[in-house]
C-alpha cells in the first residue's frame, strides 16, 4: 500500500512537470516569442493553457433574421458584384461589395483593408465577421474568415505588439492538442460534484474552444472556482509548512520588556496588549512566526512593533523594519531612536539617499554586520545584497501590501528563519483579508487609544474655499497645525506640481505673515522632504501643503485639520488614510473635503466619508463602489491579480473556494489521501522552488 502511494505521487509530479515545461518546447517558439510571452506573464505550458480569453467572437454564420443591431456576428453568402475600393483622406480607403444571402442582398464595407479585394470574387462564397447595422442593412467587416464547418466561438486573448492575436490563438491550440493528456484534476472529485464543476480537461477545452456561449459560461464558472481554490490552497499550504518548520526561539527578557512597556508615555490599549502578547508568544515558540498586525489608522501599531523589536534585542537578536517610503522610514527611525535611547538600544537608518559607496553607508553596513546596530530601519534598500546582519531575528514590514512577495522573502533570507511581522492599516473585510494574507496569523487592533475623538468631516464645494481657510485659521490660533493636500489631477506630473505650487502661493497669501507655510511633493529630493517634514513636526511650520507623499503613516499629533482638494479624485481607502493623519491625539480634529464630484460614485464617496470614520465600513463601501467610475488609488486594496476571477464580483465563489481549500489542506492526511494527493503534489511542486531561501 505504501509503495503504491509513493509510486502514485511520483507519477503525479512527473505529469505536473510536463505542463511546467517552458513554452519553448512548442513548434516555432524561439527566444523572441518566449520573451514576448513572458511580458504577458506566460512562461510554461500550463500558463499558456490557463491564459484564458477575455471574450469570444462568434464565427458561426447566422441568418439575417437572427441579427441584432450593433452585434458582432458572422454572415456567409455569395459575392454579388466585384468589390469597389474608394480612397479618401490621406491613407484611408473603403472597400464595398454586395453579399447575397438567400433572397436578401446586404452591403459589406471593410475600412482600410483594400488588400482583401483580391480575395473577393463575384460568385464566390465568403464568410465575413463584422458589426451589423440593421437600419442600413450593412455589415462593417472586421475579418474575412476562411470557412470551416467546425467554426464556433473564437477566444480573443490579451495580446501585445510583439505577439499578435492569431499567433497566440494558434499557440494555445497547439499546446492543447499536444498536451491535453497531461491535464489532471486538481479540485478533488467530491467538490467538483458538489458544485457541478467541469472536469479540468473539459474546462480548459471549453474555456478556449467552446461549442456554445453556455459551454463557455459553464467553463468560466469552473475556472473561477479553481483559480480561487488553488490560490487559497497555496497560501494554506505555505502556512502548513511554516507551522511545521522549526523557527527561531527568541528567549526575550520578560522583566526588561515589562519595564520598557511601563516606561512608555501612555498606557497600552487592551487591543495593543493582546497583540503584544500574541506576538511575544509567537516569538518565544521555536516555530516560525508569520503574523499580520492589522489596525486602523492611528490605532498605535508602531508602538506594538517597537515592543516586539525591543523583545528581540533583549534576547540578543537584531531586528529590521522596512517602510514603504523614505519619509516614513525616517519618521520611524527618529521615533524609535528617542524611544530606545534610554534603554541602550542602537538604531540605524538605511535609505537609498545615503549613497552607495559613501563612507557613511560603509560604516553603517559594517555596524549592522558586526551587530553594533540592534535595529535597522529602511526602505527597500534593506534587501540589497550588500546588507548583512550579524543575527537577524525579527523582520517587520510596514504597509506590507506595498511590497511584493519577493521583496518580503528577500528580507527574510537575511536571517536564519527570522520571525516575520507585517503591519497594515488597510481595513479590508475578512474574506478579502483571507485572500491577501491567508497564510498569516492575524492580530487585530480594533480600538483607538483612550480619549481619541472621531475626526469631524465636512464636505465643501470649491466655491467655499474661503470659508475653509477661515476655519483653518481658527485652528492655527489654538497652536494647532494643518495639512492641505492636492491630489494627482493632471496626466502630467509637471501640471500636478503646478497645482500644488499654486495652492502653496494662495495659502501663503492668505496666512502670511502670522503663519508659516511649507510645501512638500514627490519631486523633491529626499533630504529636502525630510527637512520640510522636520520643520512641520517641530512646529516651525504651521501649515504643510502636500501632494499625497504624506499619505501613509505620517505622525504629527499636533496637526488637527486636513483639507483635501479635489477630494473626489481619490479612492475611499486613500481618503481614509489621508484623514488618518489627523485625530492622532486628544485634540478634536477636522477633515475638510473640497469637491464637486461629476458622477454618482464620487458623490457617494464624499457622503461615506462624512458619515463614518470606521475603516471597516469605509472599506466595505469602497468595494461596493469600485468599478463605478475612475478612482485614484485603486491599487490600495492590495488584492492579488487573478486571471478569470474577480474577488469583488465573484465574492460568493471566493468565499466558498477559500473555505474548501483551507479545510482540505489542513487535514492531517492531505498528502496521502487519494482524493487530495494530486493537489498536494501540485502544491509541493509549485511552492518548493519559492521556499528555497528557507
Ligand atoms: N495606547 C496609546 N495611548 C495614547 N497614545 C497612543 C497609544 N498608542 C499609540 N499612541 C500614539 O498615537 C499615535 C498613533 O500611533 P501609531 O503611529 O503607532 O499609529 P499607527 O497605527 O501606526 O497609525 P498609521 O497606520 O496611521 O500609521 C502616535 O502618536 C502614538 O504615539
Amino acid at each position: 500500500m505504501i509503495c503504491q502511494s509513493v509510486f502514485f505521487r511520483k507519477e503525479v509530479i512527473n505529469l505536473t512537470n510536463v505542463l511546467n515545461q517552458s513554452v519553448s518546447v512548442l513548434k516555432g517558439v524561439g527566444p523572441k516569442t518566449v520573451a514576448a510571452l513572458q511580458h504577458l506573464k506566460i512562461f510554461t505550458l500550463e500558463d499558456l493553457l490557463m491564459a484564458y480569453p477575455f471574450r469570444y467572437d462568434d464565427y458561426r454564420p447566422k441568418a439575417l433574421a437572427e441579427l441584432i443591431d450593433q452585434e458582432k456576428i458572422t454572415l456567409r453568402g455569395t459575392v454579388a458584384n466585384p468589390p469597389v475600393v474608394t480612397r479618401f483622406g490621406r491613407k484611408k480607403n473603403r472597400l464595398n461589395f454586395r453579399l447575397l444571402l438567400d433572397q436578401d442582398v446586404i452591403l459589406v464595407t471593410f475600412f482600410n483593408q483594400a488588400y482583401l479585394a483580391d480575395k473577393i470574387e463575384t460568385g464566390a462564397e465568403v464568410t465575413v465577421f463584422g458589426k451589423w447595422d440593421s437600419s442600413r442593412q450593412r455589415l462593417t467587416g472586421m475579418k474575412l474568415l476562411t470557412f470551416n464547418r467546425n467554426d464556433r466561438l473564437a477566444g480573443i486573448y490579451r495580446s501585445s505588439k510583439e505577439i499578435k492575436q492569431t499567433k497566440l490563438q494558434s499557440l494555445i491550440k497547439e499546446a492543447y492538442l499536444k498536451f491535453n493528456a497531461e491535464i489532471t484534476n486538481l479540485v478533488p472529485a467530491d467538490l467538483r460534484q458538489r458544485y457541478h464543476l467541469l472536469d479540468r480537461k473539459q474546462m480548459i477545452h471549453d474555456m478556449h474552444f467552446p461549442l456554445s456561449a453556455a459551454a463557455a459560461q459553464a467553463a468560466k464558472r469552473s475556472a473561477i472556482y479553481e483559480e480561487f481554490f488553488l490560490f487559497q490552497a497555496r497560501l494554506q499550504y505555505l502556512k502548513r509548512i511554516d507551522q511545521k518548520k522549526s523557527g527561531l526561539q527568541i528567549n526575550y527578557h520578560n522583566d526588561q520588556v515589562k519595564k520598557f512597556i511601563s516606561g512608555l508615555p501612555f498606557e497600552l490599549t487592551t487591543a495593543q496588549k493582546r497583540s503584544v502578547n500574541q506576538i511575544c508568544h509567537d516569538m518565544h515558540r521555536p516555530i516560525h512566526m508569520n503574523r499580520l498586525l492589522q489596525g486602523d489608522v492611528g490605532s498605535g501599531k508602531t508602538v506594538v512593533a517597537a515592543i516586539a523589536m525591543y523583545a528581540a534585542v533583549t534576547a540578543g537578536f537584531q531586528a529590521a523594519l522596512m517602510a514603504p517610503t523614505e519619509i516614513l522610514a525616517a519618521q520611524h527611525a527618529e521615533k524609535l531612536f528617542q524611544l530606545f535611547q534610554p534603554w541602550g538600544v542602537s538604531v540605524g537608518l538605511l535609505t537609498s539617499s545615503i549613497t552607495a559607496g559613501s563612507r557613511q553607508r560603509q560604516e553603517l553596513l559594517h555596524q549592522v554586520a558586526t551587530g553594533k546596530i540592534n535595529i535597522l530601519i529602511g526602505t527597500h534598500a534593506l534587501i540589497q545584497t550588500e546588507v548583512k546582519f550579524e543575527r537577524l531575528g525579527l523582520v517587520i514590514t510596514d504597509e506590507q501590501h506595498r511590497f511584493g512577495v519577493n521583496q518580503r522573502q528577500a528580507l527574510r533570507l537575511k536571517g536564519i528563519q527570522p520571525d516575520v511581522l507585517a503591519m497594515t492599516a488597510t481595513p479590508i473585510p475578512r474574506t478579502l483579508a483571507l485572500t491577501t494574507y491567508g497564510e498569516m496569523d492575524v492580530s487585530l487592533i480594533n480600538e483607538l487609544p483612550k480619549g481619541r475623538k472621531p475626526v469631524k468631516t465636512f464636505w465643501l464645494k470649491p466655491t467655499q474655499l474661503q470659508q475653509a481657510f477661515d476655519f483653518i485659521k481658527q485652528q492655527l490660533i489654538k497652536q494647532q497645525q494643518a495639512y492641505l493636500v492636492t491630489p494627482l489631477v493632471a496626466e502630467s506630473e509637471a501640471l500636478d506640481l503646478q497645482n500644488a505650487e499654486q495652492l502653496f502661493t494662495d495659502t501663503q497669501k492668505f496666512f502670511s505673515p502670522e503663519y508659516q507655510v511649507g510645501l512638500i511633493h514627490g519631486k523633491m529630493k529626499s533630504d529636502e522632504k525630510q527637512r520640510v517634514m522636520q520643520r512641520f513636526k517641530s512646529g516651525k511650520l504651521n501649515i504643510l501643503v502636500a501632494t499625497t507623499v504624506i499619505e501613509v503613516g505620517v505622525d504629527v499629533p499636533q496637526a488637527s485639520v486636513i483639507m483635501i482638494l479635489n477630494a473626489d479624485r481619490f479612492g475611499l481607502a486613500q481618503l481614509h488614510q489621508l484623514r488618518g493623519r489627523v485625530g492622532r491625539s486628544n485634540l478634536q480634529s477636522f477633515c475638510l473635503l473640497i469637491a464637486d464630484p461629476k458622477n454618482e460614485a464620487g458623490i457617494q464617496r464624499m457622503q461615506a466619508m462624512v458619515a463614518t470614520t470606521d475603516g471597516f465600513v469605509i472599506a466595505q463601501k469602497d468595494l461596493e463602489l469600485r468599478g463605478q467610475g475612475e478612482i485614484l488609488g485603486n491599487k490600495q486594496s492590495g488584492l492579488p491579480d487573478f486571471r478569470v476571477g474577480d474577488p469583488i464580483k465573484d465574492l460568493k465563489i471566493l468565499e466558498v473556494a477559500q473555505m474548501d481549500a483551507a479545510e482540505l489542506v489542513q487535514r492531517p492526511d492531505f498528502a496521502t489521501n487519494q482524493q487530495t494527493s494530486q493537489l498536494a503534489a501540485y502544491l509541493r511542486f509549485k511552492v518548493q522552488p519559492k521556499l528555497s531561501f528557507d
